[in-house]
């Protein structure tokens, strides 16, 4: 099978200016297919703050009533895809940049809660793969920002490594996927302050194990859930790693590798 790289960046990377050009310069260089998934929650809570409005994350994900929803959707479909496509077509890469409602490549539903109202998230139902296939048999790289909709014309905010995850596991049954999960930190790390603790593989055991020792907590537990989701149904490889060492990264040479028992 083709392999088909996935690769997601994190929020921190993209609000540094210095930082995200390298990346992106990196990125561009990789051979072959290629899909990035963007976030950005930084940037949006810096404007909601801004702006006035009132922002509450819970288990990582952030509750989005009506105005959250048309910040995000200004900063993530608009800003930050945009941003990001220029500077890939400035590389030399020919980046198309989409959210999930354009060639409805992710449909949603607003997510169910017992007791958490989250307002205007979406839980992804449907990847378009064949619509993403055929943009890159064209050479044309994907860049996905974090909004899906529900095909009832409602745009819905969803986690970057949620889209990431699924984008992979849907490719999968096309291409050899390679889920890379990069942010600033070198991996997941036994003292999260500690690049030098990074820890070189994560089973479903040993991830209860630090879980419980809080050692890894917050934004790290929705990433590992969804790294360990996507090796679960049929992604090849996931690894979890610092976003300036893409190209070891993709050679296996850093970075937390996520595996089966
Ligand atoms: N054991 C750990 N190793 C690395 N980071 C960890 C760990 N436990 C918690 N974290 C936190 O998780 C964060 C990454 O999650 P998040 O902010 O959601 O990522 P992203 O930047 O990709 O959106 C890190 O910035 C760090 O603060
Ligand atoms: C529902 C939900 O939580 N959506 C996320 C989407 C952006 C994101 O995931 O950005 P990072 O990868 O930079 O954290 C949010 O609004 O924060």
């Amino acid at each position: 099978m083709e392999p088909l790289y996935v690769i997601k960046i994190g929020g921190n990377i993209i609000d540094d200016e210095a930082q995200l050009s390298s990346f992106l310069t990196a990125f561009a260089g990789i051979e072959g297919k290629k899909i990035l998934v963007h976030g950005g929650g930084k940037l949006a809570t810096k404007l909601a703050a801004q702006l006035g409005v009132e922002q509450q994350m819970i288990e990582g994900r952030r509750v989005t009533d009506v105005d959250t929803l048309r910040i995000v959707t200004m900063v993530y479909a608009g800003y930050i895809n945009k941003n990001i496509v220029a500077h890939l077509q400035a590389n030399q890469c020919n980046a198309i940049g989409l959210c999930g409602a354009d060639g409805n490549i992710l449909q949603s539903h607003k997510r169910q809660h017992a007791t958490i109202d989250y307002g205007f998230v979406g839980d992804v139902d449907k990847v378009n793969t064949p619509v993403l296939q055929s943009l890159l048999a064209q050479q044309v790289t994907v860049v996905m920002a974090p909004i899906t909709h529900n095909m009832e014309g409602q745009l819905l905010n969803t986690n970057a490594d949620t889209i990431a995850q699924e984008i992979a596991q849907a490719m999968s049954a096309l291409y050899q996927v390679h889920l890379i999960y990069s942010f600033e930190k070198a991996g997941v790390l036994l003292n999260a302050d500690d690049d030098s603790t990074v820890i070189p593989a994560i089973t479903q055991a040993s991830y209860a194990q630090l879980k419980q020792q809080n050692i890894i907590f917050a934004g790290m537990i929705p990433k590992l859930d969804n790294a360990f989701a996507a090796l679960n149904r049929g992604v090849h490889r996931v690894v979890i790693g610092k976003a300036e060492q893409l190209q070891q990264l993709i050679q296996q040479q850093s970075g937390t590798s996520i595996i089966h028992e």
